[in-house]
Order: structure tokens, then sequence, then C-alpha cells
């Protein structure tokens, strides 16, 4: 089996440390310093409770060295995907499957829904159908990553908790291709359970990237301290109820409440959210495919969503004062 991770920064690095030690064939697309060191020196993966591991891995900016593939992991974030979909086709063979692992309304979320939406597309997260029509939806198997990582210098990821990667094909069967990858990846030492309702999941993520995500781009705050101040836990909460709403009339079945994913978000202590870290560090944020994609799906299902216009307005200028976000 052909495993190629795309955008081997810190889940997909993590990833394939883990799929190359397990013997998987595995080959990873990277560019810049990070790419030269894992040439250079090979990927380490440091973790807590365990000495640090370096593997000698396949790496590559060019997929046109790879070849085709059986699964292509796509672990950039979810703005940088639409640009790189033509320069992804040498990977794709006849039997491909593509495994998005990127955070957000995945672009396919309306392939094999079912009823009238059936299909729609989503400009927030496949501007010009990019992904769509240069994959195929048909190739899709949904992935939601738990794990959290870093890239803590070139060729050198930092785990800092979780391993699973839960798996869902977009109409919910337990494929042979699913199947297949949860088995290779278990092998790896890492959870990827194929789940039957991988939307509901999607949802409980995203509940919380699309709140906490702009508020501490916006305050700076960490997660225990946004998750339990007066003022910006509402404002979390006001969030998440209109994405409820949303998800709801799309047929998701939450199993938790808005407060114990809130206090869920608390517990995880003093973290910098990924959207923080990636102001602090003048990266470009992942604000359409976290916020604006619901804001679009608020449009899609008649369903206003006044908190979160505010919120993405805010943070949108934020990134754009910063030089992070549009021309
Ligand atoms: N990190 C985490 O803890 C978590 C991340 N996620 C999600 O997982 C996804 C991946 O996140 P993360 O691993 O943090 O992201 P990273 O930025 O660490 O990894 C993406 C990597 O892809 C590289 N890349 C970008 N464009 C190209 C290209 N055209 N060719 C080759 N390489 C390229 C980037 O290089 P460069 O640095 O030069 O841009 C980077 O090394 C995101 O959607 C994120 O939200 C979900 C849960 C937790
Ligand atoms: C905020 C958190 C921990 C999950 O809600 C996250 O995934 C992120 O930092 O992007």
């Amino acid at each position: 089996m052909k495993i190629c991770v795309f955008g081997a920064g810190a889940i997909g690095g993590y990833m394939g440390v883990k799929l190359a030690q397990a013997g998987a064939d595995v080959s990873l697309v990277a560019r810049g310093p990070h790419l030269a060191a894992m040439k250079e020196k090979g990927l380490t993966l440091i973790e807590e409770d365990a000495d640090p591991v370096t593997v000698q891995v396949t790496a590559s900016d060019n997929p046109a060295d790879l070849g085709p593939q059986d699964y292509v992991i796509v672990t950039l974030k979810a703005h940088s995907v639409p640009p790189v979909v033509p320069k992804m086709q040498p990977l794709i063979g006849e039997n491909t499957t593509i495994v998005s692992g990127v955070n957000g309304v995945p672009w396919w979320y309306f392939h094999k829904i079912g009823g009238e939406l059936e299909g729609t597309r989503l400009e927030t997260v496949d501007p010009g159908n990019a992904q769509w029509d240069g994959f195929g939806p048909d190739r899709v198997l949904g992935c939601v990553v738990y794990p959290a990582a870093e890239v803590s210098e070139p060729g050198t990821i930092k785990h800092i908790e979780g391993n699973r990667f839960s798996l869902g094909e977009p109409d919910g069967s337990k494929s042979e291709r699913a199947m297949a990858l949860s088995k290779a990846l278990g092998a790896a030492g890492l959870k990827a359970p194929v789940r039957p309702r991988l939307r509901d999941e999607i949802w409980v993520k995203l509940w919380g990237n699309l709140s906490f995500n702009p508020i501490s781009a916006l305050t700076h705050a960490t997660l225990d301290v946004l998750c339990t101040d007066e003022g910006t836990r509402p404002v979390a909460r006001a969030m998440m109820l209109e994405a409820q709403e949303i998800a709801e009339k799309l047929g998701v079945k939450f199993p938790i409440d808005v407060d114990r994913r809130i206090d869920g978000g608390a517990a995880v202590g003093a973290h910098r959210t990924s959207m923080l870290q990636d102001l602090d560090q003048g990266r470009p944020m992942e604000i359409d495919a976290l916020v604006g994609s619901v804001q679009e799906l608020g449009r899609v299902t008649n369903t206003p969503t006044p908190t979160i216009d505010t919120v993405l307005a805010l943070v949108k200028l934020r990134a754009k004062s910063a030089g992070l976000y549009g021309a």
C-alpha cells in the first residue's frame, strides 16, 4: 500500500514518522528548510515519556518524483490545498483515495449527504471548485484530526497529545478502502476508527475551532481564560448555538451540549489556539475554513448567524491588518 502524506508539517510529519517506523511504504511532500532538514538528517519525532526517534523518509517537494499512490493524506492548512491541486495530479492514479485531514468544514461536505443539498459546493473552502473538480469527490475519505503537534524546528516534530484520526466515508459506509487505511494507521500505533457518522464528529471539533480560535486571535487569550471569562464565554456559546442550529438542519446529532464543549476547552488549559499561533508567527490563518465556512452554511440553510458574522468580520480585519488575509 503506497501512502503519500502531502504537507508533512506538524500533523503530517507525526503521521509520517509513525507510518515509517511501522515499515509502511510512505512518502512525504514538504518544502523549504523543513524538507531540506528531513532529507539531510531524517525526520525526528519527540514524544513525551519517550526518547526522540529519527526515521529516514522519502521526501520531496515534487509529487512527480513519487508517482501514483493508493492513498494521499492531505495535511495542509485548509487555504493551502486549492492552489496545489494541479501539482498533486502525478500522485493520483485510477484508484487513489484522497484523505482530507484538514480542519474546518470539508469541501466534500455535501457529497453523498442525500437530500436537496446533495452536491452543494462551498466557495469558502473550495474556491472555484478546485478540489471538487481536480480530485473528484468520489475519491475522498474524510478524516477528523485530533492529535496536537508542532514543527519545533526544521526536521523535528514535537507531539503534544492525542493519536486519533477518525476516518469516515461521505456515505457512512465501512468501505474496503477505509478499513484498509484504518488497519495501516492502527499498525503504526495510531487510532483510526472508521465512523458511520463522521459529520457529527466534524461539528463537535468545529464547534471549538469556530469560536475559540478567532476569539483567541482577537484577544490573545489562552483557552482556559477565554472559556471561563464572563465576557468571552457567552460569545463562544452564542457562536456555537448558531452553528448547532445550522448543523441540526443538516441532520447532525450532537452527543454533548455547548457548555460541556466549552468546559472541555477550558480543561485543555493555557493553550494558544492554532489561529493565535499563526497570527503570532505571521502565517496565514484558517479563517475561511473554520469560521467563514460556517457563515456560508448559515446562508445555505437560511439560518441567521449574527454572532458568527460579527466575530468573522473582526478576525478578518485583524488578519488583514497583519497582512495575513486577502490581497
Ligand atoms: N498542528 C496541530 O496540532 C493540529 C492541526 N490540525 C489541522 O491539520 C492541518 C495541518 O496542520 P499542521 O500540521 O499544523 O500544519 P503545518 O503548517 O505544520 O503543516 C503543513 C505543511 O505543509 C507544507 N506545505 C504548504 N504548502 C506546500 C506545498 N505547496 N508543497 C509542499 N509543502 C507544502 C507547509 O510548509 P510551510 O511551513 O513552508 O508553509 C507545512 O510544512 C490543518 O488543517 C490544521 O488545522 C488539526 C488538529 C491539530
Ligand atoms: C482550539 C483547539 C484546541 C480545539 O478546539 C484547536 O484545535 C486549535 O488550537 O486549533
